[in-house]
């Protein structure tokens, strides 16, 4: 084809019969590159845009609202034609200047720091009240900043320092009637053994302020294993008969962080040595036998009799709690009537004790899936003693899974942590399909299941209710989360099997958060300013959430220059506050693991006083007295905003949490929102590779290297993972998804010839004849020999380690791939793209409506409270959980802002001169898209992309209008006029 016979209207099928049909359409004139090769010329010093206005477009009514999608069937109006499908090759302008313009090989690194522009505020500043001195004017400037605010602003000299809020509440307690140190969650009345004291709390806002009384936890709050290791509770379990074998793993876990503690003393670090010594005092206490005795009673008693009664027994005996909490007593009871449930409390709110009770009740065991790791050992720390717990994952060692399976068939585990995708996995399934009975399969974080949610997780797809019966023989199954709405809710519950008369749900936000917003323009110094004021000031435990994993800072390395590095934003901060004489750790998911288990460690011993984290900092943290959570960055979703408000105030006392938001961050985050999206283009090279190999392969392992893969379709890794699992797990299986490995194999041969083995080893025989020789190394592709001799990958492997331990061989693995089985080749390419292309992009969108949301929430109540000239923190908290419940029943009238320009003058202009300067590159619209808006992706990284004058540019403009600018400009290179 060539491009006199393209035209815009039937370029797509052109173009999917063409990539069906490999090579990739071409439509230009000029021979170009393949698509990995970059540019380093960008035509910066001819852009026909003038400098970066520092200010944003103007605001733009607001739009219709953006309704998230029911199904990706239902959306099926998505305009399949805004997506090119097609790679461009660019030819060069005959006689243009830019013709001499030469990619230059590797330019110095021009880092740029990336601006914040002095935004105009179109809300109301600050917005919450901290009471003022009457003596002070009311009304401060509503444009103005923290930064311009008098000293000790926070400060008990109670200033107020916004027009809009009127001087009658602030954060004091004594002003706050609800306050009171038991939990708000209705129906608990806290731990059990108590006794009252009007001591000062740890969590206290204001130390000086009495009290109501006050009941104190008897029970440590280190987490039971940790108990269980230090006192020989396993003996006393073995006496009774049952070996408590879960004991070696829970064990494990806590040498290493008893080890951790210690070497921080020993170092003379964060850890004092009277806060250990009095830690390991509480730990040793040991448990009376009469205790394991009453627990046994209060089983059988439940066992005999599902009553309320007998419930609060066990429930005293196990915990030593008096009372269920608001929806914990109605879920026990539906499962142990062997009803499949959906459970939605908010965070905090003791959804764990709702399997674990029903988990000693029944006989079988009881199967937990999470999506962390850390997660799940943070659940297995929490068990109480008399609980058997035990942990599956993929990052275990096989000696060590393969200990766990044993336990799990002799019995001795009652509640098994697994990640989801050991489910379907043959050894698994063949333990509890035939060995073992499994009573209560468990989804937490249930909304990981839905595409819907803020946070899918493919392999949560494992999971469907069809699949757990057959496979698992499971009747009951548990759904929990805190964070859904109702389209999530109705994925789920269809996705496993729920039926709607089994939901328990309760408000998703907890009264006891108090809840305030504000639009910054300079949040680093507002955040200081507000630490270091009351209610804040006063705070035991702070949580700081960012966003950015990184940030570019600068560095005085000389009193002339300034070096602008990258570096985590988390680290900025809390060095920066540290600077200002608060105690603060950074910790984002660049970490080594054990460093962030030390700060969380300390963070939960009360070692640390703020922690600055990213999302990774969030499930699973139970430090029940977290007075104070900021967001120093706007969430992406009102999910997210919700579980990580939800780390503060565990305890059921006032928790305070405050939420900077500017228009950059919004910005950014809109963009990113935009990294995980692919083109029916992509999505159809993608499928051709997948079935590369015809109905001949069936039977054969196939694998898809996901380094290479990744740049070849400009497509992240787990965007790849969720395609693949979609083919094995939707609608018809046209493939089985085998465990991942590294496929590369590079091999040497050390006592036998090659030859003289290859004869009596026919694994050995195929690695000469599959090999290539590179440098006298064997070089070859694990799969394609197992496949040659008929054998599993992993059956290969075990023999070459064989090999290796007889001294024959040495060998090194690379190149981690995805490997599957065909099961079926797809009889039509063009619809199952149409279909998997669709479906990704109303995930795409569902993301930006969510982040939209989560941005008009904040400026909604900025606004109401500056409309209603009543700004206070109670009115702020209302105004914000009104509008979070909206959001979560899916309120159609929910209006949602769009702020994002929808056009540019020089847009087109500055494309065309890209396009010019990079000519010998292949684009696709959505990938200069990414570039416009500053996002990288696996063909075209940051590193090289965030180069070009034009990098990010645009981040104003929609992101559908700029591929739509692009493609225009792609169609102009070709000759054709845009559609
Ligand atoms: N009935 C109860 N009475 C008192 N405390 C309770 C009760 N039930 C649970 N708790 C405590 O509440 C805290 C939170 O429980 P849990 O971790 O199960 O919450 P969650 O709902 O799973 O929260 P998240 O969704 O944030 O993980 C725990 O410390 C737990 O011991």
């Amino acid at each position: 084809m060539n491009a006199g016979n393209f035209s815009a209207k039937n370029c797509k099928a052109a173009v999917v019969s063409a990539v069906r049909h490999s090579p990739p359409l071409l439509v230009s004139v000029t021979q170009l590159t393949d698509m990995d090769s970059d540019s380093d010329s960008d035509g910066s010093h001819i852009s026909a845009t003038p400098p970066r206005d520092p200010l944003p477009p103007p605001r733009l009514p607001p739009q219709p609202p953006p309704k998230p999608p029911t199904s990706y069937k239902s959306t099926a109006s998505t305009k399949r034609s805004s997506h090119l499908d097609i790679i461009f090759k660019l030819k060069k302008p005959s006689s243009s200047k830019h013709d001499k313009i030469e990619p230059v090989p590797e330019p110095e690194p021009k880092v740029k720091p990336i601006q914040q522009p002095d935004l105009p505020s179109p809300v109301g500043n600050f917005p919450f009240q901290i009471r003022r001195p009457s003596d002070q004017p009311h009304p401060i400037s509503i444009g103005r900043s923290l930064e311009t605010l008098p000293a000790g602003f926070f400060s008990t000299r109670r200033a107020s320092f916004s027009k809009i809020c009127k001087p009658s509440l602030n954060f004091e307690p004594e002003t706050l009637p609800e306050i009171t140190a038991e939990p708000k969650i209705n129906g608990s009345d806290g731990p059990g053994s108590t006794k009252t004291c009007n001591k000062k709390l740890p969590n206290l806002i204001r130390g000086d302020v009495p009290l109501p009384p006050v009941k104190l936890q008897k029970r440590s709050e280190e987490g039971n294993f940790v108990r269980l290791n230090f006192n020989g509770y396993k003996r006393k379990f073995t006496a009774k008969g049952k070996k408590m074998n879960s004991y070696s793993y829970k064990s494990k876990y806590f040498k290493r962080s008893k080890r951790r503690v210690k070497s921080e003393v020993d170092t003379g670090s964060l850890c004092d040595e009277e806060g250990l010594v009095s830690e390991i005092k509480l730990q040793s206490k040991a448990e009376k036998p009469s205790r394991c005795e009453s627990v046994e009673a209060a089983i059988s008693a439940v066992r005999n009799e599902v009553s309320d009664e007998n419930l609060v027994r066990l429930l005293k005996a196990l915990y030593g709690y008096d009372l269920f909490r608001d929806g914990q007593l109605e879920a026990i009871k539906m499962i142990l009537a062997g009803k499949s449930t959906m459970l939605v409390l908010p965070t905090g709110a003791g959804k764990s004790l709702c399997y674990q009770i029903p988990a000693v009740v029944l006989l079988g065991i009881t199967l937990v899936v999470s999506p962390l790791v850390a997660l799940m050992i943070d659940q297995l720390k929490q068990l109480p003693p008399m609980i058997q717990g035990g942990l599956l994952s993929s990052s275990q060692g096989p000696e060590e899974a393969a200990e766990t399976l044993r336990m799990v068939q002799e019995g001795s585990i009652k509640v098994l942590f697994v990640s989801p995708e050991r489910f379907l996995n043959a050894d698994f399934l063949s333990i509890f399909s035939t060995l073992t009975s499994v009573s209560l399969v468990v989804v937490d974080e249930a909304h990981c299941v839905s595409e819907w949610s803020h946070n899918f997780r493919p392999s949560y797809m494992r999971l469907r209710a069809s699949l757990l019966r057959a496979k698992l023989n499971v009747e009951c199954i548990l759904a929990m989360t805190a964070t859904a709405t109702t389209t999530t809710l109705q994925s789920i519950m269809s996705a496993l099997e729920i039926s709607s008369t089994n939901l328990i749900q309760k408000s998703q936000v907890r009264d006891n958060l108090r809840l305030s917003v504000s639009l910054s323009s300079n949040r680093m110094k507002d955040m200081l300013k507000l630490m270091k004021s009351s209610p804040f000031l006063g705070a035991q435990s702070i949580i700081v959430y960012c966003k950015f994993q990184s940030m570019y800072s600068s560095q005085a390395i000389s009193n002339f220059y300034l070096h602008w590095i990258l570096q985590s934003e988390t680290d900025v901060i809390s060095r920066y506050l540290c600077d200002n004489n608060i105690s603060a750790k950074s910790y984002h998911s660049g970490m080594l693991a054990r460093d962030r288990s030390r700060i969380q460690e300390l963070f939960c011993a009360n070692k640390i006083r703020v922690v600055v984290a990213t999302v990774a900092f969030g499930m699973g943290i139970d430090k029940r007295d977290v007075g104070a959570v900021i967001h120093y960055s706007l969430p992406e979703s009102l999910e997210e905003y919700v579980q990580e408000i939800g780390r503060g105030g565990r305890d059921g006392r006032l928790s305070y949490c405050h939420l900077f938001f500017d228009d950059v961050t919004y910005y950014k985050l809109r963009s990113l929102m935009h990294s995980d999206g692919v083109d029916e283009f992509a999505v159809n090279k993608f499928l051709c590779q997948v079935f590369a190999d015809d109905t001949s392969s069936h039977r054969k392992v196939c694998s898809l290297v996901k380094e290479s893969a990744s740049r070849k379709f400009d497509m992240k890794e787990e965007v790849m993972l969720t395609l693949l699992t979609h083919l094995e797990l939707g609608e018809t299986q046209y493939l089985h998804l085998l465990p991942q490995l590294n496929v590369t194999c590079t091999l040497n041969f050390h006592k036998t010839s090659p030859m003289l083995l290859a004869d009596k080893d026919t694994a050995v025989a195929a690695i000469l004849k599959k090999s290539e020789i590179k440098q006298g190394q064997y070089v070859f592709d694990i799969p394609t020999v197992a496949n040659s001799i008929g054998v599993a990958p992993g059956d290969l492997s075990n023999h070459l380690q064989n090999l290796k331990a007889k001294g024959e061989i040495t060998y090194e693995l690379k190149d981690p791939a995805y490997c599957y089985k065909i099961v079926k080749v797809p009889s039509d390419f063009c619809s199952l793209t149409e279909l998997l292309t669709r479906w990704l992009l109303d995930i795409e969108n569902c993301k930006v409506w969510k982040l939209d949301a989560m941005y008009s929430s904040a400026v909604f109540v900025v606004d109401t409270c500056e409309k209603t000239h009543d700004c206070n923190v109670a009115q702020q908290t209302t105004c914000l959980q009104e509008r979070i419940l909206d959001y979560f029943k899916g309120d159609s009238n929910l209006d949602v802002l769009d702020k994002m320009g929808q056009n540019s003058p020089f847009l087109r202009a500055d494309i065309k001169v890209f396009l010019q300067s990079n000519s010998n590159v292949k684009f696709t619209p959505r990938a200069i898209a990414r570039i416009m808006h500053g996002i990288g992706s696996p063909a075209y990284p940051s590193s090289t992309w965030s180069r070009t004058h034009f990098w990010g540019r645009y981040i104003q403009i929609d992101f559908k209008a700029v591929m739509n600018a692009a493609k225009a400009e792609l169609m102009n290179f070709v000759g054709k006029d845009a559609p």
